[in-house]
């Protein structure tokens, strides 16, 4: 019989991540998020001086303003670990793996730890950065954190892996990068709730031993560890409800040849993991239709449609796409390219390049993945009218109900425990007193009039579960995400190029805290 950990990984591990070598000339992830950066930075620069009001010298405010734009951009504390296991054969291995805290302008730092062995150190840091800027852009009050540990993880036992876990915390907990006040970790790439409950335990159970809040050291843990419910649809929920919002929107979607609304219009996922499964399934109920998947052991298409659902049995019991009797195994070149209107890349960074920009032919891409198309890509995606919904904005759904776990577990109790009872008795009491009133007016003859809840109001007469409010805070930030990148690219002018908007979004509200606090002991 296979552990509980092999099951937990099997969707998750049991692959190897393959980036795409770029053409020349391409600059990837790790330098991508510093060049939008530097965009956004341009653009504000000036409305940042003006900002300081004019008591002070425009040469002194602007002195000032690209000091803290310099302050913001990069990696505030870097941690490198090296630590040994002994293997399940009896060898020593040591195991390289970091941890950046992108910046600290808000406490805790908070983001990702991936599992894989074609990371290092820089990659790690553009992530931590990509997380500051997706934090402050959703306004989750975090500042961005990264971790990678250089390993595959299917080449790990799950008793190995256990110990790469509890030994990594430990590293981390001696250097004070990790706790419910200083670091926040959660699951990336590769890695698995499971991990992150380890990761608790062995938190609590040492260094956190005597702090009440111990558990709120690490998100998307199980819910018998303090995890919160709907954390696992997150993201792709996160991702449906931005999609929503720009595919209601006439005048974005007239400029790349759309009509609103997601019936019957075709999508295409990368990426079967915890990020693509659920953007496919929620696509999927919305009306949209998915014709095309792919995995690293092969793709799949239909015309017709495939259902997510059906598909995410077959890839559980047999590990591959290939063979699923809804779909024919796609013999094209590469499925990113095939006509579709709307293109999730939900497994890796650097899948759109310049070597294959052009044959992209969907007409909105919603970034699933972290940097999964480079600025070179990207430049010509917005050349030729296409919609690229950002990273920092669309997958941010992880990032909006971490937080939410993360208060769950400083609050010492779950959503709605303490109000249920109360609510549900004030609502019977109102539709009591309406119906008293009715009957005042209209008198009891010839017999009582019952005032009963509607099927609606029924359901959520107890007022909200958990997992009502974690999906509606999420529906609700996103969608106020959507309305601030909207209204920052007509602010700047900024036609197609969400991106930016995104970047501007974030950097305005990191530096209004750089600004209002001023610089500890400068
Ligand atoms: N898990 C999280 O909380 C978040 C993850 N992300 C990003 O989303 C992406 C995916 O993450 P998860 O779904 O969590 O990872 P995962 O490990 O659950 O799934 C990724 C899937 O993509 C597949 N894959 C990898 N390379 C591929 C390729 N070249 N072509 C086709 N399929 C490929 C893998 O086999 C795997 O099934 C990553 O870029 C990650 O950084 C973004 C936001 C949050
Ligand atoms: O929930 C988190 O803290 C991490 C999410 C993450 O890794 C990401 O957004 O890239």
């Amino acid at each position: 019989m296979r552990s509980v950990y092999a099951r937990a990984l099997q969707t998750s591990l049991t692959k190897s991540y393959t980036v795409a070598t770029l053409p020349d000339g391409d600059v990837g992830f790790r330098q991508s998020v510093d060049q939008y950066y530097d965009r956004a930075a341009l653009i504000l620069e000036d409305r940042l001086v003006e900002s300081f009001g004019d008591r002070t010298p425009e040469r002194e405010r602007r002195r000032k303003v690209n000091g803290m734009l310099n302050i913001i951009k990069p990696c505030n504390t870097f941690l490198s670990m090296t630590f040994p296991i002994k293997r399940d054969n009896g060898d020593y291995e040591l195991i390289t793996a970091w941890r950046a805290q992108h910046s600290h302008h808000r406490k805790p730092c908070k983001g990702g730890i991936i599992f894989s062995d074609k990371i290092d150190a820089e990659y790690v840091k553009a992530n931590a950065a990509l997380t500051t800027y997706k934090l402050a852009c959703v306004g989750v009050p975090f500042g961005g954190a990264h971790a990678g540990v250089q390993i595959d993880p299917t080449k790990y036992s799950d008793v190995e892996l256990e110990k790469i876990v509890r030994r990594l915390t430990i590293e981390m907990a001696k250097r004070s990068f990790i706790g419910p006040a200083i670091d926040v970790p959660a699951p990336d790439l590769g890695a698995t709730d499971l991990m992150m409950s380890y990761m608790a335990d062995t938190y609590k159970s040492t260094l956190g031993h005597m702090d009440l809040n111990a558990i709120a050291t690490v998100t998307a843990k199980a819910i018998s560890q303090g995890g919160i419910r709907g954390r696992d649809a997150a993201i792709g929920l996160g991702i449906y409800y931005g999609l929503r919002t720009f595919m209601k929107e006439a005048l974005y979607l007239s400029s790349v040849g759309l009509t609103p609304g997601f019936y019957n219009k075709t999508f295409i996922v990368q990426g079967f993991g915890h990020v693509g499964l659920h953007t496919a399934k929620l696509l999927h109920s919305a009306g949209a239709r998915c014709i095309g998947v792919e995995e690293v052991g092969g793709a799949i298409y239909n015309d017709e449609g495939i259902n997510p659902d059906e598909l995410e049995e077959y890839y559980k019991e047999h590990k591959t796409l290939v063979g699923f009797p809804g779909a024919a195994a796609y013999s094209g070149d590469s499925i990113l390219e095939e006509e579709c209107d709307i293109l999730c890349p939900c497994a890796t960074h650097d899948v759109i390049h310049s070597g294959n920009v052009g044959h992209i032919k969907a007409k909105v891409i919603a970034e699933g993945a972290n940097g999964p198309i480079t600025p070179q890509a990207y430049q010509v995606l917005l050349e030729s009218n296409k919609l690229v919904l950002p990273d920092l904005f669309i997958n941010s759904g992880a990032v909006i109900v971490s937080y939410l776990e993360w208060l769950k577990n400083i609050r010492h109790v779950s959503f709605g425990r303490l109000t249920f009872k109360y609510t549900k008795d004030t609502n019977y009491m109102l539709l009591d007193s309406v119906q008293k009133s009715l009957e005042r007016i209209f008198g009891r003859k010839p017999g009582s009039i019952p005032v009963t809840p509607s099927e609606q109001f029924g359901k959520r007469i107890a007022g909200a579960s958990e997992t009502d409010i974690v999906y509606s805070s999420l529906e609700y930030t996103i969608e106020n995400a959507s309305r601030d990148l909207m209204s920052n690219a007509q602010k700047y002018d900024l036609g197609l190029d969400l991106r930016t908007a995104a970047y501007i979004t974030a950097l305005e509200k990191i530096f209004e805290v750089y600004k209002e606090a001023g610089l500890t002991l400068a």
